[in-house]
């Protein structure tokens, strides 16, 4: 029996109980620089843990293309992660709630160009999943020397289509 997901735009709204979407939506917060620049200030909840640090990193990772085969959701139980492009393409996005310790049914979101996103502590996920070259991404997440990744394989994958 083949599983089949279908994408969504993403927005705050639905993309709440998993982490934050970051976007310069609606008017900024506080206009700096002599009026040369909006601040949408302060739009993600970070954690690291108590014995982690934040990092960035930069990732240069291989586009996919839909329909694409979701066969690992994963989650970092001692840290947020937040993946901000850099560049104008949208990506894809795949959340599943927690089911008593397993994910529950994935959820798949296309970004508009120009959002990322920042996944809270714990959320179960898919790998970075670019959809255009170059799959360019800062990434803000928890450095630390215990281990802070969990894998869950799904047998059969999820198909997931537009
Ligand atoms: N492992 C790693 O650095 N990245 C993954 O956690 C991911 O969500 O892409
Ligand atoms: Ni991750």
């Amino acid at each position: 029996m083949t599983r089949r997901i279908t994408t969504r735009p993403l927005t705050a709204r639905r993309f709440a109980p998993f982490g934050d979407v970051l976007d310069c939506a609606g008017e900024p917060d506080k206009i700096i620089n002599a009026g040369l620049c909006g601040r949408y200030h302060d739009r993600a909840t970070l954690d690291f843990g108590p014995d982690g640090r934040a990092g960035i990193s930069l990732f240069n990772a291989t586009p996919r293309s839909l329909p694409y085969a979701l066969d690992l959701l994963e989650r970092h139980p001692q840290g947020s992660q937040a993946f901000i492009p850099m560049t104008e393409h949208p990506f894809l996005v795949i959340v599943a709630p927690d089911d008593g310790g397993r994910p529950g049914a994935p959820l798949a979101f296309l970004t508009a160009p120009h959002q990322g996103i920042n996944l809270h502590r714990g959320t179960w996920h898919g790998v970075l999943t670019p959809l255009f070259a170059p799959g360019l991404f800062a990434v803000v997440d928890r450095i630390g020397d215990t281990p802070n990744l969990e894998e869950f394989f799904l047998d059969p994958p999820y198909i997931v289509a537009a």
